[in-house]
């Protein structure tokens, strides 16, 4: 749990601006995440929140603005994993392995197996595995190549409660990883996961960042009175016009 003001940014967005046609997805975002740090991008539908991502992670080149990292050194997590259902948790592995030309793909997803506590179900066909197991391993295809960076879009969002508490005991571990200490951002409709999870918020809508802080940070912003985060968060929105 670093503030991002304490150490070198892991990764930081400056002025990140998209547009498709005349539609401007991103309006101008900046922000930045410490080693360790763990934050959370959430806004309505529409908001912006995939395509910042995907830009971060060098999926998309933004019309304007600037990425302190290039994309070999950022993790990506997409919403719909890319996996093989039809090959073993191993093979998929290996083969995402190979792709990302890792210097030595069977001790990385030795070193895989061993961080997402999968080693006993490797030659498990994937698609068998439960949804959180099958996020983990799509989760690890992300970390493949050591980045200090994890950006995952919408992570649980497939998964019952149990997995996903799971799931976050893990994220979060990669976090709090004292060797190292990975940078986390995600983007969720889960707002109390976000509040539960997040060292910091990013509040995005139609592209714009309305606020950057802690999730007590923006509870204060109301004024304090609302019953809990999420009540506090929709009257944030609506306060500013959203
Ligand atoms: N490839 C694209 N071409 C044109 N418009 C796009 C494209 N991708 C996204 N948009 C538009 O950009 C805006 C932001 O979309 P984006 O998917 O980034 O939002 P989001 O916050 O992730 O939404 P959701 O919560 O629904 O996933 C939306 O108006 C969307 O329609």
């Amino acid at each position: 749990m670093v503030p991002a003001s304490a150490a070198t940014p892991a990764i930081a967005a400056d002025g990140i601006v998209m547009t498709y046609g005349d539609r401007e997805a991103v309006r101008g975002v900046s922000f930045a995440a410490a080693p360790g740090e763990v934050v959370a991008i959430i806004g309505p539908n529409g908001a912006g929140k995939t395509t910042l991502l995907s830009i971060v992670g060098g999926l998309r080149a933004p019309t304007a603005g600037s990425i302190s990292r290039p994309p070999a050194e950022v993790g990506w997590v997409p919403q719909q994993p890319a996996v093989y259902r039809k090959l073993s948790v191993r093979e998929n592995l290996r083969l995402f392995a190979r792709l990302e030309r890792v210097g030595d793909p069977d001790a990385v997803v030795a070193r895989m197996l061993e961080q997402t506590g999968l080693a006993d179900r490797a030659e498990e066909e994937l698609g068998r595995l439960s949804g959180g197991n099958q996020q983990r391993v799509n989760i690890a295809i992300g970390l493949l190549a050591d980045p200090p960076v994890l950006l995952l879009d919408e992570p649980s969002s497939s998964l019952d409660p149990r997995q996903r508490e799971r799931l976050w005991e893990f994220i979060t571990g990669l976090a709090r990883d004292p060797q190292h200490p990975t940078a986390v951002v995600f983007s969720t409709h889960n707002v109390q996961e976000a509040e539960r999870f997040a060292d910091t918020i990013l509040v995005l809508a139609d592209g714009e960042l309305l606020f950057s802080g802690s999730p007590g940070a923006l509870v204060e912003q109301v004024g304090g009175g609302e019953r809990d985060f999420e009540a506090a968060f929709v009257r944030f929105l609506r306060e500013r016009g959203h």
